[in-house]
């Protein structure tokens, strides 16, 4: 398949290119860098531009007859969200938008879509399947939720077919230490503990530790970035047989509190990692932890990675010597 990848410079993007490219697929990078990284575009075809260019995109589209679409590219920053909706609103809506108004107006039917768990809000039960209610917590949330009605409504409509994935906590790092996650600023649990491990943050600050969870810090759900990828993989398989609109949940179904993690950063690297407690962080919901069995079921999705040891150990290797 040619692929487009759009957000492809990006953490989970990145990773994405790397395995469409290793099965021998044709990958073509859109990204305007905003926060992506030039030396994270290693596999395929790089073309700089925005989601906000209509002229851009009708222009890559005019080049190049794509199979399929894997739509990365967002603003992601929760807390940012709230003091920024509109950037929000804009970026995450109007720009996926005007990929898929540039995709009916190509004859492009096949996406996938990066959702999130933020579109939940605080769990009702847990684990979250995919008929737990949407309340969002956030302006990022929202804008998720608006962009897979947005899907919802134009597979309705028979102008394309998309499946949209909730990711809980993306994490780890390419094995052969190729790709890693360099968000910048960066605000994950895991590189922030990695980085403070090495001296180049200061201490990591424990947002909240009297959630109503087994050691009162917050519950979440991390799962491998190359699982992640493996499922975008099967997602553009089961599209060619199930038009429409689909979405799934995407975790590990295990639950790990900060401070456990903390304890398997510690384990797996050997060192000390210095940590304050602090006071909760505002839009934490105190556990969020997925039910991927719809994902199991129908996409035969199952990850290779789930160990959190793995996850920290595929980071670690990435931190230590990052490319970027
Ligand atoms: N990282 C996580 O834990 C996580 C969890 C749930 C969902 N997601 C979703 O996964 C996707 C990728 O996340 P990530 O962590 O790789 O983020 P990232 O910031 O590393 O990557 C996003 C990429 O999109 C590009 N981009 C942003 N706006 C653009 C625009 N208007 N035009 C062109 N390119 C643009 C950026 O330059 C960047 O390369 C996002 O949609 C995010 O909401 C991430
Ligand atoms: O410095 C920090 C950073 C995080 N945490 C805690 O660690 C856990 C994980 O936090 P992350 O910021 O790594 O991840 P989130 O669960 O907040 O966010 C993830 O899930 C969200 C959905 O809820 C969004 O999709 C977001 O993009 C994705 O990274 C949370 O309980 C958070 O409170 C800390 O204690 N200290």
């Amino acid at each position: 398949m040619r692929v487009l990848v759009v957000g492809g410079a990006g953490y989970i993007g990145s990773h994405m290119c790397k395995l469409l490219a290793g099965r021998g697929h044709e990958v073509v990078v859109f990204d305007n860098l905003v926060t992506g990284h030039r030396e994270a575009l290693r596999w395929g075809r790089f073309v700089e531009g925005s989601l906000h260019d209509a002229a851009a995109l009708d222009a890559l589209f005019t080049q190049h007859r794509f199979d399929a679409v894997i739509q990365f590219a967002a603003s992601i920053a929760v807390g940012e969200s709230v003091r920024e909706p509109l950037d929000y609103y804009r970026n995450n809506v109007g720009g996926t938008l005007e990929l898929l108004t540039t995709m009916k107006r190509h004859g492009v039917r096949r996406l996938v879509f990066s959702s999130t768990a933020a579109i939940f809000g605080t769990p009702q039960y847990s684990p979250i399947d995919e008929n737990h209610p949407h309340a969002p917590l956030s302006p990022y949330g929202h804008s998720k939720l608006m962009a897979e009605q947005v899907l919802r409504d134009a597979a309705a409509a028979g102008h394309l077919d998309a499946v949209a994935l909730r990711y809980f906590n993306a994490a780890g790092a390419d094995p052969e230490g190729e790709l890693g996650e360099a968000h910048d600023p960066e605000t994950h649990l895991i590189p922030l503990l990695l980085k403070a491990a090495l001296g180049q943050v200061p201490p990591v600050t424990v947002f909240g530790s009297d959630y109503d969870t087994e050691d009162g810090t917050c519950v979440r759900d991390y799962i491998h970035i190359c699982d992640l990828c493996e499922a975008h993989l099967l997602a553009l398989s089961y599209l060619q047989d199930n038009p429409g609109f689909s979405a799934f949940n995407l975790g590990n179904g295990k639950g790990y509190s900060v401070k456990q993690v903390l304890a398997v950063v510690a384990q797996t690297i050997g060192r000390a990692v210095p940590t304050v407690m602090g006071p909760r962080r505002a839009g934490d919901p105190a556990r969020l932890i997925a039910s991927s069995e719809l994902a199991r079921s129908k996409l035969g999705w199952q990850p290779k990675m789930p160990e959190l040891e793995t996850i920290i150990r595929t980071a670690w290797r990435w931190h230590q010597a990052p490319g970027f």
